[in-house]
């Protein structure tokens, strides 16, 4: 029986295997046994230090056993002639970590699993062993090469959750073992967007988090074979580890199930957001919704009598998205390929002189023009949350905006990351306990 050692926990030391890594250091396989249980804990082994236990997850555990023959567990174990345990947390962040990570080598090619080496946190940096990790179509669009930021190599993904494995020097609000979503819109509370209160944008970290790169050293903490691999939205969860700076990671409730918070890592947080925070609609209102993705989705239903979702003839009418639109609340459908009308004016008609409010959740700008025009005169607010492509811009005729229609944008929806991400999971977590569980009969 195999399990992964608790961090935390200590045990008897009882075997100990070896390999020989990439780098300097030995990577060795620490079978421990406490009571009933044998762990196996992954460790470094450093000539001079001696042997830190790390905590390897178990999908990554069962392929080292067929590496570990006996005969190099006993040339360890006469190699290290004292075999112990040790709680290495204190120590851990002073070791790289190789794990598995996607890396984007070149925009528009396959995503390359590779064993890459996850350098320690530095000052202010917190390592993050990530569990579960969506895409987002910002992901896909970093990685077709249309992003004017987009740098590669580099390990893609932003909307994931994880558990802290180890910190840097004074890093206080999170520690190992805390349950954390990545943040991508980081939040130091200090800088002048922070304290503004107009705004949820960080200005601490952006400027290194553009160019893939730590703060503290404008390095990555990724590498393969030496080769540095960039870090993406200050995130790059596509990796078993990943590094973070510390105002970009949100603590979250320990019982809240990983593998479904992780989507308030970014889509979710920014359609329910873009209704609430940025457009701040009414109840009662009529709402347009171009696109249904994550974030479409997110945005539907949310307190509005009805939503229209507009799709062109260059996207296929995907029924399962409309399907599942119905379930979020939408209630009407519109297909411009139906009309002959461009789709604002058959918005317009549909609606009495237009819609209240709009949202662009796909990343098209002919969409946003169309998504601005499908507006009432005098009052209608449209939102664009897609990203377009290096190079594309917007336009309308300013009339549009004499008669008081109002463009705006918004960014992981206006929340601030670290104080509301918590909040959202809370919100979550509130409303599964008081969904009563079917009777198993
Ligand atoms: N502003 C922000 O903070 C954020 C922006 N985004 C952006 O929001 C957009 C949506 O993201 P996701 O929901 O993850 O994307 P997604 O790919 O899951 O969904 C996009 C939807 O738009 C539909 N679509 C595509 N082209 C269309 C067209 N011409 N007409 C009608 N429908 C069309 C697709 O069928 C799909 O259902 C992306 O541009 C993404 O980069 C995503 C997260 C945060
Ligand atoms: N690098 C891109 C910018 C893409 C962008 O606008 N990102 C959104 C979040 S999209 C999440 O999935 C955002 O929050 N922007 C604010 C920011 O500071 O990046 C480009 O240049 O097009």
């Amino acid at each position: 029986m195999c399990a992964v050692g608790t961090p935390g926990n200590t045990a008897e030391v009882t075997g100990i295997g070896g390999k020989r890594h990439s780098r300097a250091d030995t990577v060795v396989l620490v079978i421990a046994h406490k009571g009933f249980w044998t762990y196996v804990l992954g460790a470094i082994w450093d000539p001079e230090g001696g042997l830190f236990v790390v905590h390897f997850s178990p999908h990554i555990l069962y392929p080292f056993f067929l590496f570990f023959t006996l005969s190099e567990i006993i040339r360890q174990l006469i190699k290290i002639r004292h075999g112990y345990s040790r709680q290495g947390h204190h120590l851990q962040r002073y070791y790289y970590l190789y794990y598995v990570s996607a890396v984007a080598y070149e925009a528009n090619k396959p995503l390359v699993i590779e064993d890459v080496e996850v350098a320690p946190p530095q000052a202010g940096e917190v390592r993050v062993q990530i569990l579960f990790t969506a895409l987002c179509h910002t992901d896909a669009y970093t990685w077709s090469g249309k992003d004017p930021e987009g740098l590669f190599p580099c390990i893609l993904g932003h909307e994931a959750a994880g558990i802290v494995e180890s910190v840097g020097e004074g890093v206080t609000e999170v520690k190992p073992g805390d349950h954390v979503i990545p943040c991508y819109q980081a939040e130091c509370k200090e800088c002048k967007f922070c304290k503004s209160g107009k705004t949820n944008l960080c200005g601490k970290i952006r400027g290194a988090t553009g160019v893939g790169v730590m703060m503290n050293d404008r390095k990555s903490r990724f590498s393969v074979k030496g080769t540095p691999i960039y870090h993406f939205m200050g995130t790059s969860t596509f990796s078993q580890y990943t590094v973070v700076h510390d105002v970009s990671v949100a603590k979250i409730d320990p019982q809240a199930p990983l593998e479904k918070v992780c989507l308030l890592g970014c889509g979710v947080p920014t359609g329910l957001g873009a209704v609430w925070n940025t457009a701040k609609v009414e109840a009662g209102s009529n709402v347009a919704i171009f696109g249904l993705g994550t974030v479409g989705l997110a945005v539907s239903g949310r307190g509005c009598k009805s939503s229209w979702c507009c799709t062109n003839n260059r996207i296929d009418i995907d029924t399962r998205k409309f399907d599942r639109a119905k379930e979020f609340g939408v209630t009407e459908f519109v297909n411009p390929k139906d009309h002959e009308k461009p789709i604002q004016q058959v918005l317009v008609d549909m609606t009495d002189g237009g819609v209240d409010y709009s949202f662009e959740c796909i990343g098209n700008v002919s969409i946003m023009r169309a998504a601005l025009e499908c507006c009432h005169k005098g009052w209608g607010t449209s939102v664009i949350v897609g990203v377009a492509a290096s190079g594309q811009e917007i336009a309308t005729r300013p009339f549009q905006l004499v008669t008081g229609r109002v463009w705006k944008g918004t960014a992981f929806g206006g929340f601030k990351s670290r104080t509301q991400v918590p909040q959202l999971v809370d919100k979550y977590m509130k409303k599964v306990n008081q969904t009563p569980t079917p009777n198993p009969k």
